[in-house]
C-alpha cells in the first residue's frame, strides 16, 4: 500500500550529476513513487551559484544555505553531489545527525573517510549508499558488499576513470592531442571540478580504495593506494604499445596476497593486449573484472561517468534507502573489517615495457642486458632501433618477464649510470596477460 506523506529529499550540488538526478527525480516521480512504496519531492537545492540559469528547475527549491537545509526535521534523505572534503563531510554528518539517510557520489570523502562516515551513520540509525562513486552507472558497490559476500574475492583490476580512459582513446585511435581530448572531456562533464583528480590518478585511487576495502573487507584508504597519472604518457609510448600488439590504459589494480595476510592497491598506466577484453573499452565507458574463489572471473562493464548515468547510480541508492525509511530499518551493516596491512608497491610483481635512449654502438646491449641480470629483472624482448636524424643514439626498448617493482626501480637506477644510457623515456607496467 502507497504511503501518503511524501519522502523528503534534500539535493546538495546541482551540476552535471544534480541537474540529471532533479530532473529524473521530477520526470520519473510516479515511477519513483511506484518503486519505494511513497511518493518522494525534492525539499530543496543546494547551489553556490543561486543566479545560474538551471533548465527545469524550480527555482522556489534553490537555497546557498545547504546546512539549513540538512538540519530540516522534514528532510528523510540527503543527496550530496557537491564533491570534495568539506562542507560536503560536514553537511552528511549532520544530516545523519538530524536522522537523514545519505546517498553520495562522493568518491574522493568516501576513500578518505568511509569508516567515519559509517560509525556516523550506524549511530543515528541512517544509510549511507555511494554506488555512483564508482565507475558511474555501473553497480559494483552492491554486487560487491552484498551478492559476493559470501565469496572470497582475490583481485579487482579495471578501468575506473572514464576522463582518462576517453583522452587515452582519443590519442589512440583518433591521433587527438592530450589537451584537446581533455577539454572535450571536461565539455562532456566527465572530468572533476579539477580535472587534475583525474590525469594525476587521484580519482582512480579514490575508486581502488573504496573497491579493495569492499572486495577484501579490509579497511583501505586512498592514503595506501600507490598512485601514477596518465601526464606521463607519451605519444611514442602509445606508438610502441601498438607495435607490440598492446594499448595503453589507466588501470586500478587491488590484489590479495597469495597467503591472505596483505592486500595491495595501485593506479597507473599499463600496457595490455589487444586481445584483452579491457583494451576494447572506448571513450568514457568503464570496466572492472572481478575475480573470487567460487564465483570465478566476472566482468561489470557500463558507462563509467557523466550527468545521466551517474544518476542513474543515484537514483538507485535512492530507491534503496527511501523503501528503508518505508519500512522503518536500515540497510545491509557494515562489513566486519580486518586490518591487512597494504604491502608497499616495491612488493608488486608485474612485467615491465622500458624504453631506453643509448648510445649506438656495439656492446651496449651486452652492458644494459648485465644491468637487469644483476638486478634480478629477467629480459623477455629487445628491440633496438637506430634513428633517422643520425644523432648516434638509439632506442632500446626492454619487456621484461614479472619481476618485483623495488627489483625493477634498482635496475633503472643501475642503467641511468652507465655511460651509454643517455636516459629512461619510459617505463610502463604490462599487465592482462
Ligand atoms: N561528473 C561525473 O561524471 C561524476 C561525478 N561524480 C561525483 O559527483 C559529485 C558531483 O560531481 P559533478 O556534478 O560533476 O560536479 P559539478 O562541479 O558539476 O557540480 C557541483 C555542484 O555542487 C554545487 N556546490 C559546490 N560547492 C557547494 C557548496 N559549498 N554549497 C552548495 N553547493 C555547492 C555547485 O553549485 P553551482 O552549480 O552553483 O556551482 C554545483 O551545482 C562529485 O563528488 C563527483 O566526484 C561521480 C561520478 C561521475
Ligand atoms: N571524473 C570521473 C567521473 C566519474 O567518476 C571520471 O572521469 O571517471
Amino acid at each position: 500500500m502507497m504511503r501518503t506523506r511524501p519522502l523528503k529529499v534534500a539535493l546538495l550540488g546541482c551540476g552535471v550529476v544534480g541537474s540529471e538526478v532533479a530532473r529524473i527525480m521530477t520526470t520519473h516521480a510516479d515511477d519513483l513513487a511506484a518503486r519505494i512504496g511513497a511518493p518522494v519531492e525534492l525539499a530543496g537545492i543546494a547551489v553556490r551559484r543561486p543566479d545560474r540559469v538551471r533548465e527545469g528547475i524550480p527555482a522556489e527549491l534553490i537555497t546557498t544555505d545547504a546546512m539549513e537545509l540538512v538540519k530540516r526535521e522534514d528532510v528523510d534523505v540527503v543527496i550530496e553531489v557537491i564533491g570534495g572534503i568539506e562542507p560536503a563531510r560536514e553537511l552528511i554528518t549532520t544530516a545523519f545527525a538530524h536522522g537523514a539517510s545519505v546517498v553520495s557520489a562522493n568518491k574522493a570523502l568516501v576513500a578518505a573517510d568511509g569508516a567515519a562516515l559509517h560509525a556516523a551513520a550506524e549511530r543515528h540509525g541512517a544509510d549511507l549508499y555511494y554506488e555512483a562513486a564508482v565507475a558511474g552507472a555501473i553497480p559494483l558497490v552492491r554486487p560487491l558488499r552484498e551478492s559476493l559476500a559470501g565469496d572470497k574475492v582475490n583481485r579487482v583490476l579495471g578501468i575506473v576513470n572514464g576522463t582518462t580512459n576517453f583522452i587515452l582513446d582519443k590519442m589512440d585511435t583518433s591521433g587527438a592531442g592530450y589537451s584537446e581530448a581533455l577539454d572535450e572531456a571536461t565539455a562532456l562533464g566527465y572530468a572533476e571540478a579539477d580535472p587534475t583528480a583525474d590525469v594525476e590518478g587521484f580519482d582512480a585511487a579514490a575508486k581502488a580504495a573504496i573497491l579493495a576495502g569492499i572486495a577484501f573487507h579490509t579497511r583501505v584508504t586512498i592514503d595506501d593506494v600507490h598512485r601514477e597519472g596518465l601526464t606521463e604518457v607519451t605519444a611514442s609510448d602509445i606508438a610502441s604499445a601498438k607495435r607490440m600488439g598492446c594499448t595503453v590504459k589507466l588501470l586500478a589494480i587491488c590484489e590479495r596476497a597469495a597467503d591472505g595476510a596483505s592486500v595491495t592497491a595501485r593506479v597507473h598506466p599499463a600496457m595490455i593486449p589487444l586481445s584483452h577484453p579491457l583494451a576494447s573499452v572506448r571513450e568514457a565507458y568503464n570496466a572492472v573484472f572481478v575475480e573470487s574463489d567460487a564465483a570465478g572471473q566476472l566482468m561489470f562493464y557500463g558507462p563509467g561517468a557523466g550527468g545521466s548515468p551517474t544518476a542513474s547510480a543515484v537514483l538507485g541508492d535512492l530507491v534503496a534507502v527511501c523503501r528503508n525509511k518505508v519500512a522503518d530499518t536500515t540497510g545491509p551493516g557494515e562489513s566486519a573489517y580486518t586490518r591487512l596491512p597494504v604491502s608497499p608497491m616495491g612488493e608488486v610483481v608485474t612485467r615491465y615495457h622500458i624504453s631506453l635512449d643509448v648510445a649506438d654502438k656495439s656492446g651496449v646491449l651486452a652492458q644494459v642486458a648485465t644491468v637487469f641480470a644483476e638486478h634480478g629483472v629477467s629480459i623477455d624482448t629487445v628491440r633496438q632501433q637506430g634513428r633517422p636524424d643520425g644523432d648516434g643514439e638509439a632506442s632500446l626498448v626492454v619487456v621484461t618477464h614479472r619481476a618485483a617493482d623495488a627489483a625493477l626501480s634498482s635496475t633503472v637506477e643501475a642503467l641511468r649510470e652507465l655511460d651509454t644510457v643517455r636516459g629512461v623515456a619510459s617505463i610502463m607496467r604490462v599487465e592482462g596477460e
